[in-house]
């Protein structure tokens, strides 16, 4: 299985979340997505931040009819760095090719994550472009070391290719739509979904808080 993963607060998930993650398993030739909902962005405020249920919650309704599992993983392995999620992820599941994805605000801010060089060595990166975060990007400490690393979207077509550290950054028709905007817009929504996916048994049977079952293993 060749599986993207994308970490966030999905503080709520968006349109956003969903059309770039199925455009990064089309142009990579992927099988699937697992977003990965983080209990806590170690470097986010907790102020603001809805629970992780409501956070699921909101990321399945996204989820549903496309290849995308959504797990609250990082929680039930005790994890909170990135780099520590991935190397359990690997351990845990040997078999799989993993691309850990990431809009290009992250990246820009990527050189202050913990052992960001290790989780360059651990798994290939996809960087989807973000409107008003690519010259930032362009310019950041990460980029000098990622740089050299730059590879197609071909390089993912052949499992032998399949190593890290290796970049490939995606364009397209960008989108954007952003978590805080939503939270401006609708300060209400963790409660409201809260109530209704309670009610709602597709929404939650979709919810995974723990690995992914069945035929990803
Ligand atoms: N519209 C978008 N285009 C490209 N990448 C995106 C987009 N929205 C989110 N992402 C990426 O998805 C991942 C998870 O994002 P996150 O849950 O923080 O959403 P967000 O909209 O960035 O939230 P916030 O506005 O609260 O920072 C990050 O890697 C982020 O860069
Ligand atoms: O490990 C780190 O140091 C680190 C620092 C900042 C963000 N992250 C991860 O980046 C992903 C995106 O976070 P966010 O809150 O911007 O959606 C999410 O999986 C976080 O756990 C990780």
């Amino acid at each position: 299985m060749r599986i993207a993963l994308l970490g966030g607060s999905f503080n709520p998930a968006h349109g956003g979340h969903r059309k770039i993650t199925r455009f990064v398993i089309e142009s990579l030739g992927l099988d699937e997505a697992w977003w990965l909902v983080s209990p806590g962005n170690p470097s986010k405020p907790k102020a603001g931040m809805a629970p992780l249920s409501a956070r699921v919650k909101s990321a399945a309704v996204q989820a549903r009819r496309a290849p995308i599992r959504v797990t609250a993983i990082e929680q039930q392995m005790g994890t909170r760095y990135t780099c520590d999620t991935l190397a359990a992820l690997s351990r845990r599941y040997p078999k799989h090719e993993f691309v850990w994805v990431m809009g290009s605000d992250n990246l820009a801010e990527f050189h202050r994550w913990r052992q960001w060089r290790t989780i360059a060595r651990t798994m290939p990166i996809a960087v989807v472009a973000r409107p008003g975060y690519n010259s930032h990007v362009i310019a950041s400490p990460a980029m000098a070391w990622l740089r050299r690393y730059r590879v197609g979207s071909d390089f993912f077509q052949s499992r032998a290719n399949w190593s890290a550290p290796a970049l490939v950054t995606l364009r397209f028709d960008p989108d954007p739509r952003s978590a805080t905007a939503i939270r401006r817009a609708d300060p209400n929504w963790a409660s409201r979904i809260s109530d209704s996916a309670t009610r709602d048994q597709v929404t939650h049977q979709l919810i995974t808080t723990d690995a992914p079952q069945g035929s990803a293993l």
